[in-house]
This record gives C-alpha cells, sequence and structure tokens, in this order.
C-alpha cells in the first residue's frame, strides 16, 4: 500500500488532500485514472485478491502434516500439544463443498474430541463427535467416542444409544467386541444408577444469542441546537430503564483478539474451536457463529443425513450445523465476501475491512432484490466531518476506497455494473465509520467468570472473592440507530455489550424531552476538562459542548488540582487559566491555548462545596483573571513547579508498590516509603484530587495482600470518599471500589459492614446493568452469596 501511495504524483495528492466532500466524484475519477493506467496497482489488487497468493489460503498436505504431529504427541501422551496440532490441521484443512474430504474432516474431529476427553473437556469432546457425525454419519469412531464421553458424564442412556449406533456401523469384529463390553458395563451402571439419560448439547451454541428484555422506551430522532440529530424520548424515564439494544450493522475483531475469540460474537473462544471452511483466519466458538459469518458451510451434509435418517433417529442426534441453520444466515454472512482465501480482508485496515462488509451487505440486498445494474454505494445517512479531516488522511481514505472496492469487484465479478458514484460513497462511508464506529468491549469476567480468583489468605476463612475487572476491546463495530446517540462527559445512559448486542440502560431519572446521551469514552471525573476535549477533537472530530465541558463543575476544578497554601482553605489551585468576562461566563486556557468557555452553576443547585473550592467564582460580578498556580478561593499564590515536582516524586514512589511483581510480598519499608510519600501527596494536592484517589487506593491494596485489614480498609474507604466528590455516589466507579471493600471487611470478619457496602455496591450495578449484572459480572452473585452466608452465618 505503502509503494502504491507512495507512486502517486504529488500534485494529484495534494488536489485530493485539498478537495471537500463536493468535490468528491472529481477526486476520486482523477485517482482512479490515474491508478488504471499504473501497473503496480493492478499487481497491488492481484496479490490482495488471488487465492493462490494468499497466505491465509487453505491447505491439504498441511493439514495432513498436522494431523500426522498431532497423533505422534498423541501417542506420547502429550495432550496439550496433540490439541494445538488438530485444531491447526482443521484450520489448514479445506472444506470443500462436495463432501469429498468429509473422511478426513471427520478423523480430525474425532482425534481432536478423544484428545480432549483425556483432558477432561467433556462438553468440547461431545460436540467435536457431533461435528464428526454431521460431515459423516456412518462414522463409528465418533458414535462410540460420544458414547464414551456420555458415559463419563453419567448420561447413560444416550450413552447406550451412541454404542448401540457405533456397534451397527463398526465393520471390524475386534471393534464390535469392544464396544460390546463397554456396552455391558454401561448397561449395568444404568441399571445401578437408574439415571434418566440427557443428551448433550452444544452448549455454546444453545446459550446464543442472549435474549435482551424487551423495552419499551419510546425514542425519537431530533435536530439539537449545536450537536446535530440527538436521542430523546417524549416519556419520562425511570433508571435503570432498558432504553435500546441492538445488533451490530457489521463488525469486525480486533487483531489483537484474532486468535482468542470467536469471530462473530466476540466471546473468548472455545478448545474446541471451529474455523472458516474457506480460509485460515477468522475461528469460531460454535457452528452456530460459523453459520452466522459465513453463511451455509457445506451443501452435503444434510445429503448425508437424510440418507441416514434411521439411524439418527435412532441416536435423538443433535447435530449442531443443522440445529442452527437459520433463514437469515446468507443475509448476515459478513465474513463470506472476504473469503476463499483472498487475502485483503487480513491485511487492510480494520476500519477499511469494516466499510468492505457494509459494501457487500449492501450489494447482496440489491442483488436479491433483483438490482444488477449501477449498483452504487450504501448511503448510510450517518454523520462524517470528511471536510475536516487532514489532506493526508482524505488522500488515505481514496487509496482504500480505490483498493478495496476492486476487491469487492473481485469477489462479485462481472454482471455489476458500478454507479459513477460509487467511489465517493465508499470514501465517505470510511469517514461515517471514523466517526460512528464503536469499540465492543467484553469484561473478562463475562468470559465464564475467569478473572475470578480467590485468594486463600486475603478472603479469611470462608473464602470471600478478590475481583479484578479486565475490560477487553474485542471489536469495532457500526450500530445503525445507536449511531444518533451523542456524547456527554456526565452521560445519562450506560451503554455495554452482550456479545455483539450493544445494550443502553439509564442510569438516573430522565424527564421528557431531555437529551438522552451515552459516553463515547472520556467521562468528567475520570480525566479533566483539557483533556476530554482534546480527545474528542482528535477521534471525533467536535468540540464536546456537553453539560459537563459547558458548565464549571466540581470535579474539573478539583481533579487535578493543588492545595491552597493557606492551612484553613479548601481553594484549588490549577494550572489553568481562568477568565470571567462577564457575569455567569468563564474562559478557560491552558498556557497559550483556549480550552472552552463555562457558564457558572445554577446557585440554587450548588453543591456546597464548589463555593468552597471556587469562591471567586462567585464572590464579585466583576471581570476577573485567575492565572494558574493562584488559589481559586483566596487568591494565595503557590509556587506551582516546586508543587508539581514535589507530588510527581511522592507519586511515583507509591507506584513502586504496582511495579513488584506481586504484592503479596511487599517489603515493609516500601510500604513504609508509601505512606511518608502519601503524607507528601496530601501537603501538595487537593484533598478532591485524583493523584490523591490513586495513591490511597495503592496503599489499600498493598495493606490488603500483606494482611493489614484495618489499614487495607482505611485507605480503601478514603479513596472512595474522593472518587465520590469527582464522579457521584452513584457511578460505576464507586461500585467496583465498594466491591474491593467487601472483600476486606469480609477479611476482617466484619459481616455487617460487609453487608451494608455490598448492598450499596449492588443497588449501583443494577442501576447500570439492570438484571444483566449477573451475565456480566458472575462473582457479584458468588459474593452476594458469601456475604449473605456470613452475616446470616
Ligand atoms: C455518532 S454521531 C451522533 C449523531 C449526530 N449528532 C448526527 O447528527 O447524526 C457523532 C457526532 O455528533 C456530534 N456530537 C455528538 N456529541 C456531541 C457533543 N457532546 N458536542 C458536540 N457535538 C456532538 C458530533 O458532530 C459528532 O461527530
Amino acid at each position: 500500500m505503502e509503494r502504491l501511495k507512495s507512486a502517486v504524483p504529488a500534485e494529484l495528492r495534494r488536489a485530493v488532500g485539498e478537495g471537500t466532500a463536493a468535490d468528491l466524484p472529481f477526486t476520486t475519477s482523477r485517482l482512479l485514472s490515474f491508478l488504471e493506467g499504473l501497473p503496480l496497482f493492478h499487481l497491488v489488487i492481484g496479490e490482495l485478491t488471488d487465492p493462490e497468493l494468499a497466505l491465509c489460503r487453505k491447505d491439504k498436505g498441511r493439514a495432513a502434516e498436522l494431523k500426522g504431529k498431532g497423533n505422534e504427541c498423541f501417542s506420547k501422551r502429550e495432550f496439550e500439544q496433540a490439541l494445538g496440532f488438530y485444531s491447526q490441521a482443521l484450520r489448514y484443512l479445506p472444506i470443500s463443498s462436495d463432501g469429498k474430504d468429509a473422511g478426513l474432516i471427520a478423523t480430525l474431529y474425532v482425534n481432536r474430541a478423544s484428545t480432549m476427553h483425556k483432558l477432561g473437556l467433556l462438553e468440547e469432546c461431545i460436540r467435536d463427535c457431533d461435528r464428526a457425525i454431521s460431515v459423516s454419519p456412518n462414522y463409528a469412531k465418533a458414535w462410540y467416542r460420544k458414547g464414551m464421553v456420555n458415559a463419563s458424564l453419567k448420561n447413560y442412556k444416550s450413552a447406550i444409544n451412541d454404542l448401540e449406533v457405533a456397534l451397527s456401523m463398526e465393520v471390524t469384529s475386534s471393534g464390535k467386541s469392544n464396544i460390546t463390553q463397554e456396552l455391558k458395563l454401561i448397561l449395568q451402571k444404568h441399571q445401578n444408577v437408574n439415571q434418566v439419560g440427557a443428551s448433550s448439547s452444544d452448549c455454546t451454541d444453545a446459550g446464543f444469542p442472549h435474549t435482551v428484555q424487551q423495552h419499551e422506551v419510546i425514542l425519537e430522532c431530533v435536530s439539537t441546537p449545536n450537536k446535530g440529530r440527538g436521542m430523546m424520548s417524549p416519556n419520562d424515564i425511570s433508571p435503570a430503564s432498558l432504553i435500546h439494544a441492538e445488533d451490530p450493522l457489521a463488525a469486525i475483531i480486533m487483531k489483537s483478539c484474532r486468535d482468542t475469540h470467536c469471530h462473530y460474537c466476540f466471546s473468548e473462544a472455545p478448545t474446541d474451536v471451529v474455523f472458516c471452511p474457506s480460509c485460515t483466519i477468522p475461528i469460531y466458538c460454535s457452528n452456530r457463529c460459523q453459520d452466522k459469518a459465513v453463511g451455509q458451510i457445506s451443501g452435503n451434509q444434510n445429503t448425508h443425513l437424510e440418507s441416514n435418517k434411521n439411524l439418527v433417529d435412532i441416536a435423538k442426534l443433535s447435530v449442531t450445523s443443522t440445529r442452527c441453520k437459520t433463514l437469515d444466515s446468507k443475509q448476515n454472512a459478513e465474513h463470506k465476501h472476504e473469503c476463499g482465501g483472498a487475502h485483503w480482508s487480513a491485511v487492510l485496515p480494520s476500519d477499511i475491512v469494516l466499510a468492505g462488509r457494509i459494501m457487500a451487505q449492501y450489494i447482496d440486498k440489491q442483488l436479491l432484490a433483483g438490482k444488477r445494474s449501477t449498483i452504487s454505494g450504501p448511503n448510510l445517512d450517518l454523520v462524517h466531518h470528511y471536510d475536516q479531516d487532514s489532506p493526508a488522511s482524505k488522500f488515505e481514505s481514496h487509496m482504500y476506497a480505490i483498493v478495496l472496492l476492486s476487491c469487492v469487484q473481485s469477489y462479485y465479478k462481472s454482471g455489476i455494473s458500478w454507479a459513477e458514484d460509487s467511489l465517493s460513497q465508499l470514501v465517505l462511508l470510511i469517514c461515517q465509520i471514523k466517526v460512528n464506529s464503536i469499540a465492543i468491549v467484553h469484561m473478562k469476567s463475562m468470559d465464564g467468570g475467569k478473572a475470578l480468583t480467590v485468594d486463600k489468605r486475603f478472603s479469611g476463612s470462608s473464602g470471600a472473592v478478590m475481583c479484578s475487572v479486565e475490560q477487553v476491546r474485542v471489536a469495532q463495530a457500526i450500530y445503525k440507530s445507536s449511531s444518533f446517540f451523542n456524547h456527554s462527559c456526565q452521560p445519562n445512559v450506560h451503554a455495554y455489550f452482550h456479545l455483539r448486542t450493544l445494550v443502553l440502560r439509564s442510569t438516573e431519572y430522565i424527564k421528557a424531552g431531555t437529551p438522552i446521551e451515552l459516553s463515547y469514552g472520556p467521562q468528567a471525573g475520570e480525566i479533566d476538562l483539557p483533556e476530554r476535549q482534546k480527545s474528542l477533537r482528535e477521534n471525533y472530530y467536535f468540540s464536546c459542548g456537553c453539560s459537563s465541558c459547558s458548565v464549571l463543575n466540581l470535579s474539573d476544578l478539583v481533579m487535578n488540582s493543588f492545595r491552597c497554601p493557606q492551612n484553613n482553605c479548601l481553594g484549588a489551585v490549577s494550572e489553568l487559566t481562568f477568565n470571567k468576562c462577564k457575569e455567569n461566563f468563564v474562559r478557560v486556557s491552558m498556557g497559550e491555548s483556549h480550552v472552552c468557555s463555562l457558564s457558572l452553576p445554577d446557585i440554587s443547585r450548588f453543591d456546597g462545596d464548589m463555593v468552597k473550592v471556587g469562591k471567586l467564582f462567585f464572590k464579585t460580578d466583576a471581570i476577573l483573571n485567575i492565572d494558574p498556580g493562584f488559589c481559586l478561593s483566596c487568591r494565595s499564590r503557590l509556587d506551582l513547579s516546586s508543587s508539581v515536582a514535589m507530588s510527581d516524586r511522592a507519586i511515583s514512589k507509591i507506584n513502586r508498590l504496582k511495579e513488584l511483581p506481586s504484592l503479596d510480598h511487599a517489603p515493609e519499608f516500601l510500604i513504609a516509603e508509601a505512606l511518608r510519600s502519601l503524607e507528601q501527596i496530601k501537603k501538595f494536592r487537593h484533598p478532591y484530587s485524583k493523584a490523591l484517589a490513586q495513591a490511597q487506593d495503592t496503599i489499600a491494596e498493598a495493606f490488603a495482600k500483606v494482611g493489614d485489614q484495618e489499614q487495607a480498609r482505611k485507605h480503601c474507604k478514603a479513596s472512595i470518599e474522593i472518587l465520590e466528590k469527582l464522579y457521584h455516589t452513584k457511578h460505576i466507579i464507586i461500585a467496583h471500589e465498594l466491591i474491593k471493600l467487601v472483600s476486606i471487611e469480609l477479611s476482617m470478619g466484619d459481616s455487617a459492614s460487609a453487608a451494608a457496602s455490598f448492598a450499596q455496591a449492588e443497588a449501583i450495578f443494577s442501576l447500570y446493568y439492570g438484571p444483566d449484572v449477573k451475565k456480566i459480572f458472575p462473582y457479584v452473585d458468588v459474593l452476594r452469596r458469601n456475604v449473605g452466608e456470613r452475616y446470616i452465618g
């Protein structure tokens, strides 16, 4: 791509970079005619679309080689390694639609199933047996393995069915006698237990998709004064209401998660992953996700099943690939058009592949509607900021649009004629993706509670739970309707994800007609005003006009501020400059650059702290300038640079605790030094500053780990008190901190306090996640049981 870009003459690059959205038909066609005359361009497109050149192509020889390595490891009882090789073999094995290699596929699934049986992965093993049976229903070994695993799971009735089918299919006499023996043993066990057999099913599939409760909030897209269109409701909305739930128009996995997460639902991939039948890139957690992403896999599967209908009936077969077929699978097949071993989707940036997916979806719809001629690009009617883009970025969007259209055209081959504006539309689509796409974030503990750790010593006698919540950015997606929600740094709606579904829930009472706004990332309390403005300008091309960025608030005054040198003054000393040019209006700047203008808050709704922190704003009507380093309450002067240096030094000493490989054995001298540094921070930083909250939190964690729970509680509470000032008492960040406090109180044996802290945390979780909290934070349930047992006990 870089070679191609540098082949474009400077004059043409400049013309493209200086053009506006209105010039797109001209700039795109000029660049296209130049590239079409360039051999290098055809070479690049050839490399990107020729399956023979693609690194991600299937390779039967490699699959056979990997299978051999798997067998070798299996025979040496190196099961973990064998599992890896079998999975890799399945990744490389081509799956032809005529069922030519069905035998090899089935063998690989059964080999992987046997390995997983050895490793105790029983559910996964059954799923692989089902997969083998779905491609080769007469395969005795698959039925046998499934029967044996069902027996291990004590599903004796199913096990007997499976082994009877295996027996009827087995051709060798030694095989038959082996199955007969096993069958006898299982029949005996069945008689003893008299258990009703329950056939195991593809549990990953069964739980899909998450159903979100119906919501009845009426939403309207309206025009707003400074933010374009926005959302509101004509009705009042109570807190914790489900506002909106939506599946993406298109989504793409992050490169960092390609080998660890399902490329369709984005959950953590299980051991028995399945692969794309046509290329080696995507992995899926289940046949259902594979089917959704790729479309129908193998035309022969149903035929196999039909011809063996009796046997299938005998065993009450639950085969995922047939069960999961859905009517809309063709339309939703967002990976399908990239397949066939083509290379482009593996190498182009995610945003561009996302544009390709939306484009392909649009073309499929047009073709389905019988429209073959003059296909243009999709016009999503979403906002874009093309004219504000830098010249380099405009040129890049042009280049990618041309390359992408050529790749998509190569998939659809002939028979479609493209409208003249298709390239311009594609450039705009790329820009719309920049402004409107959302990162799908999963909580690590959402994936089966893997982040849940029980620390014996920390947890006290009956095991309280220490939980660490890690957010993982798993994918990037476009949600069409959700794109009309504007941003606020103090949102009244919380956004989270169920697999690929975006869910929005109100976190406060929203009066009819009030803008309903979510956060695109930056939030008041988390980062300060200049940083929020910068981040939103750079990432979304707008100057934020939300309530937190247009009205002076406590959080922004104190977050990064210093302590007034006067002992009894709570005034904040800031690094910003404030100019109060007229009553109720303050200009904020940082150095030479203007940050924004703020109005003063309604005096009747004052938080008492606000006056103490910035008395000057409210005291006088006069024009007033407050320079950096002067107290906002009493105008005392602070030597800002030495305060910055001293507090930074103290912060870095405390952070040494975090750099230890484990806090479990934090040396005493380091903790003593951290406590001295904490006193320094208190001396220089404002009592409500973020730096102080973080220092308290780090020290609390260190004390908790070395077993001094009394001190841990003291510092944890101090941190929460500050965070309540910076955010608000019902912010989700407070709930996460309270969970830490609950763990500490449980280890101290103070069940009553733990129960009270837990109730406070749970109320916040319910506000933000409603009934979904159980799915997203499984540890909350565990902790509730723990707290309940101890409190009652
Ligand atoms: C995802 S769109 C939201 C819907 C958009 N207002 C529309 O008319 O389609 C994001 C764009 O909306 C505008 N916007 C959203 N939140 C804003 C805010 N707090 N202040 C100013 N503009 C905002 C910006 O133009 C931003 O690039």
